[in-house]
């Protein structure tokens, strides 16, 4: 008998107790909605609105970022949700300090184009997520973590991607941050050593994004042509 193809589950709150659900395949509308929101998601700065998220929308988020798959399922994120402005200045003092360091690592007209980038949206998002890995989640051996350890922060990226998108799908825009020393967000967090710091997210409502993505667009770098990434069989060098 086929399985029943309307019964579509939650995807956080379902558990183990159906073995398995029917897998059938999306409608065209969809499909073609995971598709936009995989192509129109962009990385935000500047476009930021300053109104609240909703608590729902935050926890709705929060929830496609816990759907997303892990090794050994041992779902090694935390988010700590940040909105104080005091934290976020602080936070944004810290990115300051970083991205003065990072300019200087460039030369002449790419330091100059650096340092016209706009990097960060951590005083304009009205919330910001810092996204943390805790290897000790699932004890010291992780079922797929044994031949690889950096295995539960690419699981928490994955996290993150989940909640991007789904965040783009909620016209909410997500910018990520990594222009920080760790030891900085580590003291203005609380988080310990053992913890390893992933992200830094910034969030808010968003009623324009850039249709390329903003470096390209500023020329910093463009996308590169897919045919050039894909190999057939072995490694190629290009
Ligand atoms: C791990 C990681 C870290 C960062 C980023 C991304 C990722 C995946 N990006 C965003 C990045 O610049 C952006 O994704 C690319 O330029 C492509 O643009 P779209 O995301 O498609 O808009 C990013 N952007 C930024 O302005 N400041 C930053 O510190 C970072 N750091």
């Amino acid at each position: 008998m086929r399985p029943d193809m309307t019964a579509v589950p939650d995807v956080v709150t379902d558990t183990a107790s159906q073995a398995l659900v029917s897998a059938c395949a999306f409608s065209k509308e969809e499909r073609d909605a995971v598709y936009r929101a995989i192509g129109t998601r962009r990385d935000v700065r500047d476009q930021f609105l300053s109104d609240p998220l909703p608590d729902d929308l935050v926890q709705r988020l929060l929830g496609a970022a816990h759907a997303a798959p892990s090794v050994g399922f041992m779902q090694p994120w935390n988010f700590i949700l940040v909105r104080s402005e005091e934290m976020r200045q602080a936070a944004w003092q810290a990115f300051s300090r970083a991205n003065e360091e990072a300019a200087n690592l460039f030369d002449g007209e790419k330091r100059d184009l650096y340092k016209s980038l706009k990097l960060e949206g951590i005083r304009k998002a009205p919330l910001s997520i810092c996204v943390t890995c805790d290897p000790d989640k699932a004890g010291p051996v992780v079922l797929g973590r044994t031949h690889n350890p950096k295995m539960d922060s690419f699981s928490t990226v994955c996290a993150i991607q989940n909640l991007w998108l789904a965040a783009r799908a909620e016209g909410v825009g997500v910018g990520w941050v990594s222009i920080f020393r760790d030891e900085d967000v580590r003291a203005l967090l609380g988080i310990p050593e053992r913890i390893e710091i992933v992200a830094w997210l910034c969030l808010g409502y968003v009623d324009q994004l850039y249709g390329e993505p903003e470096l390209a667009v500023k020329g910093w770098r463009q996308r590169l042509p897919l045919e050039d990434l894909v190999f057939s069989e072995r490694w190629q060098e290009r």
